[in-house]
């Protein structure tokens, strides 16, 4: 295989997205800067993530902060953005402002609807929870929209956790009782007599973060703590002296339950009529995760029925709940307003951990805190970086070598590692390979958010194969490999042996190239645009090419040939700066050697 290369001479800022339109929170751009070093010719690359969206081409973006945020959260949002401070929106006021805004920020009192992705027209690009439970956010519409779902997972825990062990103890010993009849000028000790922590069985129901730093402190307390949680590690469970054991075995052996899940379709009134009946009489309830968790009417059932003896609720259904409530007003009903993360540490913590995110989100950087996208650890991105660009540009290769474009239905991506596949998460690289599939050919905007959703709207099977190659698996990939199933090509060469359109690619010092068309392999850098042409392999053909696209002062930066043998048939790949003028590659065309070729936009 020939190849010679010349230094690209321009410094474009390339965005993956060839639309005219904002690139979203996940659309990932590049930006050359071209350092020619003292001791080779060659450009340095270093790749940048281009900052947002509307940064980039007009102002600052806009978020809209929806509710009270801490102060350290505000001041790092408005080093960036325009920050629209607006509490108290009715959700048609929310609507209306949102079709403005790039981002929003949230705590549990916003209801993200899907109305207010339809409204926002396109713009909305994140949505920041501020805090941890996304139950008040509809996923579902964001993620079909293309909006990214941030919240701030870790900040307010050890708050939630403080405030589930002070409603346990307050609950025991009468603490708001007792402080109620007080203030009411009464001094009734026997009535408020408690019961002891020391020694109870405590069920942690949810050993997630907050649930295993209650068990922590309760064990603490001389409690003995089991807990429940379908999806919890044993090894920390171990590690805390915590026992795990089954959904019955929990709630039917507590003295307490302390309920730590999320709000979800399985989890909605866990707790009702048919599982108190299984509870100890006299059981003690603690609730700081949600509302919905309890059926709260079978609550007011089991408390009357005396199953329940107490219960100690931040949360509720429906917030704030109604004056008259029957569980807020029940004499052994602890409550507080839904106050679990509110510390000052916890609140600062949050606005910054959501600043944070959302600012890195508009930025154009993967979060670490996507609840509606792959999560993928800091280091795993970098290191993946420059495949990412790689498997955008071969899906956009490979569907622009597609003749006609309706036809494109079966995708097949081949990864060759050294590393286990266990070791090697795709899918960002699938996420990527979609976008490159999809947008050349529609209006869709895809991101790493609705790669799936998209595809799967469009009815593309993409399939993935890992190959497991020999080597040091300190680089992730040795290549990866996109084909066509069952589609015409308008480039006869792209098509192999098997018969599907394939491209594969390597990064090589950090930048990717295309290293195989069909059968044939070429090695050319993937950056501009790409002229493929299948000729009959002949000295002068280079120069000839070359000195068309010269005349018209196209800059090529990079050329290669693959052959089957010398003076046989070959396939030359041209890395140009610039797109050529239909009439040069119209002579390029008229070149008597060459059979066929191609221009293919990056
Ligand atoms: N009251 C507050 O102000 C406040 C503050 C922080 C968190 N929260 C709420 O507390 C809850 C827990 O928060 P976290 O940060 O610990 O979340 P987390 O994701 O770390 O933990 C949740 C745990 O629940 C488990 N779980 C899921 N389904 C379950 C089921 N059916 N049965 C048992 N366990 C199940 C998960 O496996 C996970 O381990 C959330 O609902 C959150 O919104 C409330
Ligand atoms: O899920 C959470 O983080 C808590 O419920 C806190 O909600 P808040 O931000 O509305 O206090």
């Amino acid at each position: 295989m020939a190849s010679f290369k010349t230094p690209a001479l321009k410094n474009p800022s390339l965005s993956l997205s060839s639309k005219p339109r904002l690139p979203s929170a996940f659309s990932i751009s590049f930006r050359d800067n071209l350092r020619f070093s003292r001791s080779s010719s060659r450009p340095q690359r270093r790749f940048l993530i281009v900052t947002a969206s509307a940064a980039s081409i007009s102002s600052k973006p806009t978020v809209l902060v929806a509710e009270k945020l801490g102060e350290a959260g505000l001041t790092l949002l408005k080093e960036f953005a325009n920050v629209d401070c607006s509490y108290s929106l009715s959700p048609e006021e929310l609507c209306t402002k949102i079709s403005l805004c790039d981002a929003l920020i949230v705590r549990s009192g916003t209801k993200v609807s899907r109305e207010v992705f339809e409204s926002a027209g396109g713009r909305l690009k994140v949505v920041g929870r501020a805090g941890v439970g996304i139950d008040n956010v509809d996923l579902a519409a964001a993620t079909e929209h293309g909006c990214l779902v941030v919240n701030a997972p870790t900040a307010n825990t050890v708050a939630a956790a403080e405030h589930g062990i002070a409603l346990l103890a307050a609950m025991a010993r009468n603490v708001a009782q007792a402080d109620a009849s007080m203030k009411a000028g009464k001094w009734q000790r026997n009535k408020y007599v408690g019961v002891s922590l020391v020694g109870k069985t405590l069920a942690v129901l949810g050993f997630g973060k907050v649930g295993s730093e209650v068990a922590r402190r309760a064990k603490g307390l001389g409690m003995h703590v089991i807990a429940h949680d379908p999806y919890a590690s044993a090894d920390r469970a171990r590690a805390i002296g915590v026992e795990l054991v089954n959904f019955e075995e929990a709630i039917s052996t507590a003295d307490f339950i302390s309920l730590h899940m999320p709000l979800t379709a399985a989890t909605n009134k866990m707790l009702n009529d048919e599982t108190f009946a299984k509870m100890k009489k006299g059981v003690r309830i603690v609730n700081v995760a949600r509302g919905g968790v309890i059926d709260e009417e079978a609550l007011v059932r089991a408390l009357d029925a005396g199953i329940v003896a107490q219960a100690a609720l931040d949360v509720f259904t429906e917030e704030p709940p109604k004056q008259d409530s029957k569980l807020v007003q029940h004499e052994r009903v602890t409550v507080t307003p839904h106050l679990g993360a509110s510390t000052i540490e916890a609140q600062e913590g949050v606005a910054i951990e959501i600043a944070e995110a959302v600012v890195g989100a508009l930025k154009g950087e993967l979060a670490a805190t996507a609840v509606n996208a792959p999560m993928v650890p800091a280091e795993v991105l970098t290191e993946l970086k420059p495949y990412v660009e790689l498997a955008e540009k071969l899906g956009r290769l490979a569907v622009q070598l597609v003749a006609g474009i309706t036809g494109v239905k079966n995708v097949k991506v081949s990864y060759a590692s050294c590393r286990a596949p266990d070791d090697l998460d795709t899918r960002l690289l699938r996420a990527m390979i979609t976008k490159g599939l999809i947008e050349p050919i529609s209006s869709v905007y895809v991101n790493l958010v609705n790669a799936d959703y998209t595809a799967k709207q469009r009815g593309l099977r993409i399939t993935e194969e890992r190959i497991v190659i020999d080597g040091s698996s300190e680089c992730p990939l040795e290549s990866i490999q996109v084909q066509i199933a069952n589609v015409e090509s308008k480039f006869a060469s792209a098509i192999s042996e098997s018969g599907e359109i394939k491209v594969e690619g390597q990064v090589k010092d950090g930048i990717p190239h295309l290293t195989k068309v069909g059968s044939f392999e070429v090695d050319v850098s993937l950056e501009g645009s790409i002229i493929l042409c299948r000729q009959v392999d002949q000295p002068g053909l280079i120069g000839k090419v070359g000195s068309i696209l010269g005349q018209e002062n196209v800059n090529v930066s990079f050329m290669s040939v693959g052959r089957i043998a010398p003076r046989k048939q070959a396939v030359m790949a041209i890395g140009v700066d610039d797109q050529p003028s239909k009439g040069s590659l119209q002579r390029i065309g008229e070149v008597p050697a060459i059979e066929e070729f191609v221009f293919l936009k990056l």
